[in-house]
């Protein structure tokens, strides 16, 4: 069975930041998740980690501006030497926490659009060789447009193309569930087809993004598929609880670390 990791930024709200690893820890997470670890240091992120004896999953690079409505800046033209930059500040936390896999964002910006196009497989290409040098895994997801509008990348035919003309070992899909259910529904079919390039899976109910327990998935058949077809990765728990974290956990009590 895959290891479930508490994704911080979205479970355990109910604590400061740092503290989320302890209570996650306390819940029997034995992995986390995060979207950007950038406002604590990378030190006291490797304290929490390693007093709660957990692995680190996943985080992303910087995103650019999100305050100011961006997210991500690698399709965007004239940013290259920020993402650079971004790339460097990212490995300075890998190499504190251990992550074996970080996800690009593209940003904002038209899929059609030659420019957008060209900056975001120079982005990839970049990053992806920079990464593969520590051993480091460069993941792309797929965004559906209801929750992120004008997400340049928006479909995972598109991902899997790019990856596939790319042709780098270290770059991988981030298969999440909930977008390529709202995007293509079809999910198992999906896994059957996608795994050997996925590089990280996420869940969350659909439509309400809520404790994958409910609505329209049947997450105990998925996670019988996931199983079925092999993965051995992490599954990040990328939902917002519907009420206090604790009180949304009874789906994962099977998988709990004792
Ligand atoms: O939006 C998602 O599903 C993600 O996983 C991104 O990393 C953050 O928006
Ligand atoms: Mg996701």
């Amino acid at each position: 069975m895959p290891v479930f990791a508490a994704n911080l930024t979205m479970m355990f709200n109910e604590w400061a930041f740092l503290d989320r690893f302890d209570a996650a820890a306390d819940a029997g997470f034995a992995a986390v998740e995060y979207l950007f670890p950038y406002g604590a240091t990378p030190e006291a992120i490797a304290d929490r980690l390693a007093r709660n004896n957990l692995q680190q999953a996943l985080f992303n690079l910087p995103p650019g501006d999100w305050a100011a409505g961006e997210r991500g800046i690698a399709a965007l033209p004239g940013r290259f030497d920020a993402l650079k930059a971004d790339v460097e500040r990212a490995l300075d936390y890998a190499a504190a926490t251990g992550v074996r896999r970080l996800h690009l964002m593209a940003g904002i910006a038209d899929p059609h659009d030659e420019d957008a196009v060209s900056c975001y497989r120079r982005s990839v290409t970049y990053a992806a060789g920079r990464l593969a040098e520590k051993g480091i895994d460069l993941l792309l997801e797929p965004i559906n447009g209801r929750n992120m509008p004008g997400y340049f990348l928006n479909d995972f035919g598109a991902a899997e193309r790019l990856i596939a003309e790319c042709g780098l070992p270290n770059l991988k899909l981030q298969f999440d569930i909930y977008h390529h259910q709202i995007i293509h529904g079809d999910v198992t079919m999906a896994l059957r087809r996608l795994l050997s390039i996925t590089g990280h899976i996420q869940i969350a109910s659909v439509p309400s993004r809520n404790e994958p327990d409910g609505e329209e998935l049947n997450y105990a058949y998925l996670f019988g598929e996931i199983d079925r077809l092999g993965y051995d990765g992490f599954i990040g728990c990328e939902y917002i609880p519907r009420g206090h974290t604790l009180d949304g956990l009874g789906w994962f009590k099977p998988f709990a670390r004792s």
